[in-house]
């Protein structure tokens, strides 16, 4: 039986809440910009992969503009999941003071992937701060290299994943008319976007998919229509209801 983390459980009485305005180089405190826990002494640590307040965890994948985010907000507003998009947090990240904030720029209007270390954190910090044990993380892993970090870190695995399985040309129609005003949203970064997840992310979903782990959804349709592929997902899973 999964635990609910309460504001009195002992992990959240050892750490500080995350500040929405700080940065990960504010709270580095040894030169680097944070520090590696190995799975023990993370867990010992922090408290909160034990097993007394064990998350729930979906990882949230597709291509750029498949509808992720869409289908997330929706998620939340029926089975009450806390919302981790990993793009949100390297952009806040990036408009804070962080001396990260230019590596990220850069990365982003790029089209390329942010080091694992630096976006890894970032998603922790957030989950040791959450009342809510379960987790929708999106748009992560990204990479190999992100999932591997991750689960070096963390020490724990996705108890499922979703994958929005979107047609390319569909993808970009959507992101072109986003509207976001984000830095990436433009033909030549869509293009790069695009490469690398099929050069970086397709590995992640096949290496669920293999795990048993992988919903594989078909991103076209309404976003109603879609999220009646997704709801069963959950219905399914006792604890994630
Ligand atoms: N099923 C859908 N059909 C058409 N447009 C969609 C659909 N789902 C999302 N969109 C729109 O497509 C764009 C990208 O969606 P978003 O949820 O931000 O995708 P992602 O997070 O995967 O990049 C947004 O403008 C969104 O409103
Ligand atoms: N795990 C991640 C997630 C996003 N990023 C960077 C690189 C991505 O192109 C941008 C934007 O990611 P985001 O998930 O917001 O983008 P989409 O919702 O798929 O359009 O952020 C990253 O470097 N690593
Ligand atoms: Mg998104």
């Amino acid at each position: 039986m999964w635990r609910r983390a309460t504001k009195s459980s002992l992990f959240l009485r050892l750490l500080k809440p995350s500040k929405h305005n700080a940065s990960l180089s504010q709270s580095s405190t040894n030169g680097f910009p944070f520090h590696i826990h190995t799975h023990t002494h993370f867990q010992e640590k922090h408290g909160i992969f034990s097993k007394e307040v064990a998350p729930f965890i979906t990882f949230v994948l597709g291509g750029p503009g498949s509808g992720k985010g869409t289908q997330c907000a929706k998620i939340v507003e029926t089975f009450g999941f806390n919302h981790l998009s990993a793009g949100d947090l390297l952009r806040r990240e990036m408009d804070s003071d962080s001396e990260y904030g230019s590596m990220i720029l850069n990365t982003i209007r790029e089209g390329n992937i942010v080091p694992s270390e630096v976006t890894v954190k970032l998603i922790l910090r957030e989950m040791e701060s959450s009342d809510n044990h379960k987790f929708l993380i999106d748009g992560f892993p990204r990479s190999e290299e992100n999932r591997i970090a991750f689960e070096k870190i963390s020490g724990v695995e996705p108890h499922m994943v979703l994958f929005f399985d979107c047609p390319e040309e569909e993808m970009v129609k959507r992101l072109l008319s986003r509207n976001q005003g984000r830095i990436d949203d433009n033909i030549d970064t869509i293009k790069n976007r695009l490469k690398v997840f099929e050069a970086l992310n397709l590995p992640v979903v096949e290496y669920y998919a293999k795990r048993g782990k992988l919903y594989r959804i078909n991103a076209v349709g309404t976003a109603d229509e879609i999220f009646e592929q997704v709801r069963p997902a959950f219905e399914a899973c006792e604890v994630a209801k």
